[in-house]
């Protein structure tokens, strides 16, 4: 029988590396359906807290190596493991914005598979690039892998996260539907139902899927506007320090000082500089969604010529969903990991 295939998507954006673990199969060919995910922020390079490469792979290793020794605070909790005892064969199905940063992960996977590396104990690392060849294991995704109709000027310029988002929201919601992705800078995407094509023609375009990706809108998000103000106001310098936690995006969106949805009612117009601020993001930011939310039902009606504004569904993603969706009054999905759940949508699909 040939080796398990373990399928790792990984989504390299410019603050955090998420990562999404399916296995497909155990050792006995059965499907092991559980998946498990993490954040790895770069800052915590700066921080002092280790590399992220190595704390990246670490816990992937664990993962996947149930029974390995580990040190006590390296444990994790049982039903963490994925009960895959035997070698599997890895595949990285990687989105990256932030090409530096999957540089310096390729450069650290690469390194496992030399004869010996002091980083590399008890072999861990060393199985994660346990194919022949790195190029085996290592998939990055460009726009041509995705079976999206692309409405755009320059698709090879459209971020790689935007197109897996619209294509991961599609699958699941149908279209049209609104993506937004609450990162390091805030994406709102549209997408809806592409041109009609025939199964029996030969044109290449004809694998660009039954979804088209219409572009959208860029913000800067919380915490980049957060920034932007203490960079560019004497007055406003000491409100853009946020703490860098290094938790999961939950708690790094409460880092990034929102207020907590209860405390809303008390704010507006807020008395002191800090309130202010949070005020102003959240406005921007929630503004943001709603505005272009019926801006792009608007366009859509005038796309059909019909009589009634359509529906779209809103559907939000990234490091801030949680707390974009706590303030938000339209009717929304929060898919957390949206870009890894679309990039193992592609590691199925036949088409990549
Ligand atoms: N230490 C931190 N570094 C970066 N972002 C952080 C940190 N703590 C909290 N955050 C929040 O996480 C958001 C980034 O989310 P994420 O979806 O992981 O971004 P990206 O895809 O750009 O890497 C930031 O806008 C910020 O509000
Ligand atoms: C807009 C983005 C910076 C968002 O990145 P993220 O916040 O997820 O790190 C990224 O999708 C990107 O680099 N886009 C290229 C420009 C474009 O999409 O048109
Ligand atoms: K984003």
């Amino acid at each position: 029988m040939s080796q398990p295939v373990c399928r790792i998507a990984l989504d390299i954006g410019n603050s955090a590396a998420k990562v999404l673990i399916e296995p497909v199969a155990d050792a006995s060919g059965q499907s092991v359906p559980q998946l498990q995910s993490a954040s790895f922020l770069f800052a915590a390079q700066t921080e002092g807290q280790g590399d992220w490469t190595d704390q990246l792979c670490r816990w992937v290793a664990k993962c996947l190596s149930p029974n390995e020794a580990m040190s006590p605070n390296e444990a994790l909790s049982p039903n963490a493991a994925l009960s895959v005892s035997d070698p599997v064969s890895i595949r990285w199905w990687v989105s990256t914005v932030n090409h530096r940063a999957s540089e310096q992960l390729k450069r650290f996977l690469a390194d496992q598979q030399g004869p010996r590396s002091d980083s590399c104990e008890s072999g861990l690392l060393r199985k994660l690039m346990s194919a022949s060849s790195f190029d085996d294991c290592w998939r990055e995704i460009s726009y041509r892998d995705i079976p999206l109709q692309l409405h755009v000027d320059r698709p090879q310029r459209v971020g790689i996260d935007r197109l897996l988002g619209a294509y991961g929201a599609a699958n699941r919601f149908g279209a049209p539907v609104m993506v937004v992705d609450a990162g390091s800078a805030m994406t709102l995407d549209l997408v809806t139902q592409g041109a009609s094509q025939r199964s029996d023609s030969a044109d290449a375009s004809d694998t660009a899927g039954q979804f088209a990706f219409c572009g959208g809108a860029i913000l800067p998000g919380l915490r980049m506007q957060q920034s932007a103000l203490a960079a560019g106001a004497e007055a406003l310098a000491n409100f853009g320090s946020l703490a860098l936690s290094g938790e999961g995006p939950s708690q790094r969106g409460a880092d990034a000082g929102f207020p907590s949805a209860a405390a809303v009612p008390a704010l507006g117009p807020a008395r002191d500089t800090r309130s202010a601020i949070q005020l102003g993001v959240q406005a921007a930011t929630v503004g943001g969604v709603t505005w272009l939310w019926q801006k792009y039902r608007e366009n859509l009606q005038q796309a059909t010529s019909g009589p009634k504004i359509p529906e779209l569904p809103i559907v939000i993603t990234g490091g801030d969903g949680t707390e974009i969706s706590a303030y938000l009054g339209q009717c929304h999905e929060l898919v957390p990991n949206l870009v890894c759940f679309a990039l193992l949508d592609l590691a199925r699909s036949a088409t990549v």
